[in-house]
Formats: structure tokens, sequence, C-alpha cells
């Protein structure tokens, strides 16, 4: 099972941070929240530190855990641990070059997120309110 570890970043309106999956990659073309794998014996929170450190220059200094589940795709079984980042240092931006947008709660439903992240979506409605 692999870990995978995302962040929600909201800004000042509500939005909330997205990112393309890059050309070649599982699930090309897809959007989804920034993160990715934890690696062997590394912390999920340190993992979530690393990885948005890597993808968008932030440095967390506070997340709460979301939601966790598993998903199954063909190949592979993940499991999917959502954080809100509740307090970081910088500003997000593209460090390895992946198109990034900040997006109402409600454009998520039709802005061509993850399958696998839709169970994502009530647990940030419920978390905004
Ligand atoms: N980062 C991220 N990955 C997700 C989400 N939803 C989801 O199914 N995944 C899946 O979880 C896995 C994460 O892999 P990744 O490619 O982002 O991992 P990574 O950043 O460590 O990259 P790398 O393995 O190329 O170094 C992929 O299979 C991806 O399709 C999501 O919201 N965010
Ligand atoms: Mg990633």
């Amino acid at each position: 099972m692999i870990h995978v570890v995302a962040g929600a970043l909201f800004d000042e309106q509500g939005r909330v941070l997205i990112a393309q999956r890059p050309p070649g990659k599982h699930m090309a073309g897809g959007w989804e929240f920034p993160g990715g794998k934890v690696e062997p014996e590394e912390q999920a929170l340190a993992g979530l530190q690393r990885e948005l450190r890597e993808e968008l220059g932030i440095e967390v200094l506070d997340a709460t855990p979301l939601i966790a589940y598993e998903h199954g795709y063909s190949d592979r079984r993940v499991l999917l641990d959502l954080w809100l980042v509740s307090l970081y240092t910088g500003e997000a931006r593209s460090v390895e070059g992946q198109p990034l947008k900040w997006v109402t709660l409600d454009e998520l439903d039709t802005v061509g997120l993850l399958e696998a992240d839709r169970p994502m979506i009530p647990a940030l409605r419920e978390a905004r309110r």
C-alpha cells in the first residue's frame, strides 16, 4: 500500500489550491492536491512538509489530518491522506512546473479532479463551515 499525503491550502477567498499531474506520470492531466508518497520511516506530517517544500516552495508550520481512505487503482492501492494546512510561510508557486490554480469548492466538482479524490470534496466543505 502506497501512503500518499496531500495538502489543502486555502486563500482568503476560501479557494483551495490544486495542481495538474504532469504528462507521463500516473493519472497525467488530472487535477490533484499537492503532495506525494511518504518515504519509508517518514512520518506523515514530515512527508507533507517535504512534498510541499519540493512542489510549492512553502514551509508548512501547522497542519491537521482531514480525511484518509484507501483507493484501489487498476495497478496500485493508495492510502490517500489529506491534511488541512492551516499555517505556512512563503508563497505557493509551481517549483516543478506543474500548473497550479486556486478554485472554489464548487469548482472542484467540474475541474477534472482525480476520481479518487471525490470523497475529499464534502470533507473540505465540512471543514470550511
Ligand atoms: N499528490 C497526490 N497524489 C494523488 C492524489 N490523489 C491520488 O489518487 N493520488 C495518487 O497518489 C500517487 C501519488 O504519487 P505522486 O506521483 O504524486 O508521488 P510523488 O509526488 O512522490 O512523485 P514521484 O513518485 O514521481 O516522486 C499517484 O498514484 C497519484 O495518482 C492527490 O490528491 N494528490
Ligand atoms: Mg506529487
